[in-house]
């Protein structure tokens, strides 16, 4: 295995190199035998498919087991992954040229196992442009999922509430988003395309999935939960600060509904490769877009935590049901 991260780092050779928070895997430095491709991916700081592939086949072989779905759990619902079932977990440290998790309510595990008859992954933890990493970098466990398999991209996430009609604990599908981030210039897919993967301009108007979308509708209204449940517009912003009033009225005229710091470049790499995409935001705050109504009220992780925590089971149902209903399809 090469011992490469997408920070620049070749992997010393008593392994676990931690520089850019990656863990580099203890190798002579050259696995897959292209220095040529280390020094490219020094520059624009993506992966080579090699590595990718050798990732995704560590994982396979680990697992024993090859995915169908993959699964990214938002801030505080870990647990979507505590429901799987005859369950191989890789804790993020131990899988060569991984990133590790460094924000709480992340506990930096891929869970491999069983789910309502099919076979899943789930990324108990995910990776955030503020946390240090660079896009492809936070985005690439997705093209892991790729190798391994996976054609369902579900991503999760907590996000604060900007639609005045959201309330806390509501759950929005995400139908859309907008890309902020890519407004700046920053995308996980800059620098050389890679064909094996997808095409250099994708087009991203039909990235997430109404078949499933309308499937999880109607799900939540049997669950009961159709008036906590809408389909709205996501933004990540670069984080970690929360937003000012000034933008989330920037946002909100944009059409945004709900504001986070993830998932966007995720959907964005799987799209590349052709994957499936199902994502939704639990909204565990409002924020608002006027002066007058800040009391003083402002959002914490722990509040989002806390929120995350008490809708877990609702989110997990939903997860389950829709994977229940994309097995038996198959
Ligand atoms: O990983 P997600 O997008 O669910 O996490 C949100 C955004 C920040 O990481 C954190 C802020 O509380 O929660
Ligand atoms: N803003 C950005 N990210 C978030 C929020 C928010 O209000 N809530 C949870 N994640």
């Amino acid at each position: 295995m090469t011992g490469y991260n997408a920070k620049g780092d070749m992997a010393t050779s008593n392994g676990n190199h931690r520089n850019g928070h990656c863990n580099g895997s203890s190798s002579n430095g050259n696995g897959t035998g292209d220095r040529q491709a280390d020094d490219l991916a020094q520059e624009n700081q993506t992966y080579p498919y090699e590595v990718i592939q050798e990732i995704a086949d560590f994982i396979v072989k680990g697992a024993g087991m090859r995915p169908k779905i993959g699964i990214i759990c938002g801030s505080g619902l870990g647990s979507l992954a505590d429901i799987i079932t005859d369950a191989k977990i890789f804790e993020y440290e131990k899988i060569p040229n991984f990133p590790v998790s460094t924000v709480e309510g992340h506990a930096g595990k891929l869970v491999v196992g069983h789910l309502e008859g099919a076979i899943v992954m789930a990324m108990q933890g995910r990776f955030h442009f503020y946390e240090g990493y660079p896009l492809a970098k936070c985005s690439m466990p997705v093209r892991v999922m790729k190798l391994c398999g996976v054609e369902y991209l579900f991503a999760t996430n907590a996000a604060g509430g900007i639609n005045p009609k959201y309330a806390v604990g509501d759950i929005m599908l995400m139908h859309d988003h907008v890309n902020m981030l890519g407004f700046a210039g920053n995308s996980p897919l800059q620098g050389p395309n890679d064909p094996r993967f997808g095409p250099r301009f994708p087009a991203l108007v039909n990235s997430y999935n109404k078949d499933l979308i309308n499937k999880a509708l109607e799900i939540g209204k049997s669950m009961g939960i159709e008036s906590n449940m809408h389909v709205g517009v996501y933004s990540c912003l670069g984080g970690p600060t929360y937003e000012t009033i000034a933008e989330l009225k920037a946002l909100r005229m944009m059409g945004v509904d709900a504001v986070g710091m993830s998932t966007v470049h995720e959907v964005i790499t799987a799209r590349h490769c052709d994957m499936k995409v199902f994502a939704f935001s639990l909204i565990t705050n409002k924020c608002s877009t006027e002066y007058s109504d800040m009391k003083d009220e402002e959002a914490t992780h722990e509040e989002v935590m806390s929120v995350a925590k008490n809708r877990q089971k609702a989110c997990c149902e939903l997860v389950a049901r829709l994977v229940r209903e994309i097995q038996a399809e198959s």
